[in-house]
């Protein structure tokens, strides 16, 4: 009997079955190379794990609601549970909605857990697209990864929109009613876009068929490859980390991915769908019931996109009624303006990270992250599109506002067109100010240290406050970006160096990993 035949036989069942894998996927090689892989601690890092996590509950949801949906536009009669709409005609897909609503077991859950998840979604990549923003991490070497997550971002409003289109009620016709209207407004190939969309003449029996092969089938699809593709990415590049005592451009400070980071990924996953369960179970979202199906004459009031298209009606509802008339062609300016102007402030997000780089000259690769006190022009920016986001949104609820504030709907669109005009520039200042006296206050306390109150006074009667002076590891965070701007900064660049400049100590406790 050879040694190898006497390991295995005396090797438990586990090692077994492990050597089994590994004799034909190479799990030994894979797990030494990636189980230990480390990753830097902050709590901001959980935003991608909310979108990863909820991205998870909407699938497993969304396949559960296959099963009973019939996206189809045929006509019914409705005899089901909820009495108020017997007798009525309506879609297969309204009626097979109030059946998951009302007579499939857990059905009303799920799918509001489907809804809630989707909500969750989009506010979780906004949150941590805004967190990659405002801290630089989208700069060399991983804008494709900016990239990736942006195109993700855009599937998945579009994914929503699609989804919340599928019951076919009054509010989702309502929404398809909107986009057919963009589209019209489009010279030239305007109707031919809607006619080909609906399948003829608005509303057509084709769209919602249409749109469910979109949901469940090619953008999730298209989606889990780009967020397995942007995971890979993340671990290729290493994740960036804040600057701090004992952490370079060239290493990572964290904890092993086997077994901390994982337990705490798995029981965080629970957290999130926990939570969003609990959302589910005690909120109502989208009673499509009380709606009533959707019928081309008709319109609700107070109909709402979902919050992440509330800057797009937002837009629309803004722009004063404007037409012009040329070649015998009326535009209609005050949806095609809007029309143009949404993709386009999505597309700033898409390419800024090249922008920036172009404008700035930086073509540095960077792995340590900024604090965007330290780059108040970024940071304005940031706050200043936030501005402008929020006042759409508040534009595409202006009917909602006006009646439940008792006030005139005129005065909060003039109210908001003013806003969208003077807000974002009054808070791009405000926030560059605010930047530079945080840059104040640190340089006053690198130098000067921290204020404690306590007077002293001289024996010669002068009177002056005591200061005490910041600890090493304090000193290197807040003069660390003035090290890395020097050309001398280079040490960056070279092999790694774990010990702080500033001769801090070392990162107290975590694992370090080293680029090769
Ligand atoms: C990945 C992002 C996804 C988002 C943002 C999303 C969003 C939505 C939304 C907002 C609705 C309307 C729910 C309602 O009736 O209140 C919906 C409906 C639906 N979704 Fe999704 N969904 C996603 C993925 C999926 C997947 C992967 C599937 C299936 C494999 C799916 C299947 C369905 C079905 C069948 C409905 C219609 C059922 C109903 O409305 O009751 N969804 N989706
Ligand atoms: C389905 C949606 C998304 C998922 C599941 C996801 C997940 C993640 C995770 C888990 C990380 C590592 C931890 C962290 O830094 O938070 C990450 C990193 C990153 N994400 Fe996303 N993300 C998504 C969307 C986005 C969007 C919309 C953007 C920006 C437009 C974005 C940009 C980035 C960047 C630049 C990194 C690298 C950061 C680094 O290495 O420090 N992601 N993503």
């Amino acid at each position: 009997m050879t040694t190898t035949e006497r390991r295995a036989e005396k090797a438990s069942s586990g090692e077994r079955v492990a050597d089994w894998f590994d004799g034909r996927l190479g799990v030994y090689s894979l797990g030494k190379r990636y189980l230990r892989k480390v990753f830097p601690d902050h709590w901001s890092f959980l935003l991608g794990e909310i979108c990863l996590y909820s991205f998870v509950v909407l699938v497993l949801t969304g396949v559960y609601l296959t099963l009973f949906f019939h996206p189809s536009m045929n006509e019914v009669v409705y005899h089901g549970s909820y009495v108020p709409l017997n007798g009525i005609r309506m879609s297969e897909a309204y009626a097979s909605t109030l059946d998951i609503s009302f007579d499939v077991r857990g059905g009303l859950l799920i799918r509001q857990i489907h809804h809630w998840a989707a909500l969750i979604f989009l506010a979780g990549m906004l949150t941590h697209m805004m967190r990659h923003f405002f801290t630089g991490s989208f700069r060399r070497p991983r804008e494709v990864n900016w990239l990736f997550g942006w195109t993700l971002l855009l599937l998945g409003m579009f994914e929503g929109l699609f989804g919340y289109s599928l019951p076919d009620d009054l509010l989702s016709g309502t929404g398809l009613r909107f986009v057919d209207g963009a589209l019209l407004s489009m010279p030239i190939v305007g109707t031919y876009l809607s006619f080909f969309l609906f399948g003829g003449e608005f509303p057509g029996h084709d769209i919602v068929a249409r749109f469910y092969s979109l949901h469940v089938l090619l953008i999730p699809g298209i989606m889990a490859a780009l967020v397995v593709a942007h995971l890979i990415l993340v671990v290729y590049h290493k994740h960036t980390q804040f600057g701090g005592p004992g952490k370079t451009e060239r290493n990572v400070v964290g904890t092993p991915f086997m077994p901390v980071y994982m337990a705490k990924a798995g029981g965080f996953f629970f957290l999130v769908f926990g939570v969003i369960a609990l959302i589910s179970a005690v909120a109502t979202i989208n009673p499509v019931w009380s709606y009533g199906p959707y019928r081309a004459d008709q319109v609700s009031t107070g109909a709402q996109p979902d919050w992440y298209l509330g800057f797009a009606e937002g837009l629309v509802r803004v722009m004063p009624g404007w037409e012009i008339t040329m070649a015998g062609h009326t535009l209609v300016l005050g949806v095609l303006i809007p029309v143009v102007v949404f993709p386009l402030l999505l597309v700033l997000i898409g390419v800024y990270p090249f922008v920036e780089s172009w404008i700035t000259g930086d073509r540095r690769e960077h792995h340590l992250l900024d604090r965007p006190r330290n780059r108040p022009i970024r940071t304005s920016l940031g706050t200043a599109w936030i501005s402008l986001y929020l006042i759409l949104l508040a534009g595409g609820g202006n009917d909602i506002v006006a009646t439940r504030f008792h006030l005139s709907i005129n005065a909060v669109t003039w109210t908001v067109r003013i806003a969208l005009i003077v807000v974002p520039v009054v808070v791009f200042v405000v926030t560059r100010r605010i930047c530079l006296g945080l840059q104040q206050r640190d340089r006053e306390l690198v130098a000067h240290g921290r204020a404690t109150g306590v007077v002293k006074r001289l024996p010669h009667g002068e009177y002056v406050e005591v200061h005490r002076p910041l600890s090493h590891a304090e000193l290197h965070t807040l003069t660390e970006h003035t090290r890395r701007l020097l050309p001398s900064a280079d040490r960056d660049l070279q092999p790694a160096d774990p010990q702080p400049a500033v001769g801090g100590p070392r990162m107290p406790a975590g694992h370090e990993e080293t680029e090769p």
